[in-house]
């Protein structure tokens, strides 16, 4: 497995502008080398400001996105268009100026179209398996100062699901308390895995997850890419770790 590879920059939208600018490298290589180009986004401050300079990059100069589909790494159990849901924010960033084909943005179903949040779970299985074309290129994955990534929380019985690709989530400790994320099995498979945390308050973290902790301290330190795993960091969330090393100091 190969070391996690550290982008540290000095504010959350800098290091946001390197998410975009690594983007306007994978994806022509993808489509260069004919592989299928699935990429994961997250919610929260990060995985939105990531979407609004991938936007502003690409209306800058733009470049050919064509076969590119938009996954989510996970979804609050919320009607569609709710500010809360992760695709609002993402949406609200400016998803929809990039002009990608509709059909191949794939969104977890809300509570008005799924009469629970497992059968939310199973249809967004069923998405991936049947239009997912083999795996994600790239995951993004915000970290929470509590260590999860997604919606699979440390300590939480939904983070340790075996056997599937998605989990319908009860009682999430940060709300909304309904969520479904993909599995840690899922993440398994995933080419490049792409960490985006900035603040402070996730410096504990980022250095528990670099540091290889457990799965009741760490989910983000479950997570690694088959290809990369890149930290996408402010000076902030990186105060607790060796830049050279990446360990903690
Ligand atoms: O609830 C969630 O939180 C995390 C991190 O959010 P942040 O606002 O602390 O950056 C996010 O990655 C995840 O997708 C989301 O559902």
């Amino acid at each position: 497995m190969s070391s996690p590879e550290l982008v540290i920059r000095p504010d959350a939208d800098a290091a946001a502008r390197e998410v975009a600018a690594r983007l306007r490298q994978v994806i022509p290589a993808g489509r260069a080398a004919g592989r299928p180009l699935e990429v994961g986004l997250t919610g929260g401050s990060m995985g939105t400001a990531a979407v609004a300079a991938w936007v502003e990059d690409h209306q800058r100069d733009p470049y050919d996105l064509d076969g590119v589909a938009i996954w989510w790494g996970d979804e609050r159990f919320l009607p569609a268009g709710d500010p809360d849901r992760n695709d609002t924010q993402a949406d609200d960033a400016g998803l929809t100026r990039l002009g990608l084909d509709p059909a191949t943005v794939h969104r977890v179903l809300g509570p008005e179209s799924s009469p629970d949040v497992e059968s939310a779970a199973q249809d967004y299985a069923h998405q991936i398996r049947e239009h997912g074309r083999g795996g994600f290129e790239v995951l993004m994955l915000g970290v929470g100062p509590d260590g999860h990534v997604a919606s699979l929380f440390p300590g939480h019985p939904a983070q340790l699901t075996q056997d599937a690709i998605t989990v319908g989530v009860h009682g999430s400790p940060k709300p909304p308390p309904e969520r479904v994320s993909l599995t840690l099995e899922a993440m398994e498979r995933v080419v490049q895995v792409w960490f985006v945390v900035a603040g402070a308050d996730k410096a504990e973290a980022v250095r528990d997850a670099l540091a290889g902790a457990g799965p009741s301290t760490s989910t983000a330190a479950q997570v690694t890419g088959q290809r990369a795993t890149v930290w996408f960091l402010d000076e902030a969330a990186a105060s607790l770790i060796d830049p050279d090393g990446a360990t903690p100091v």
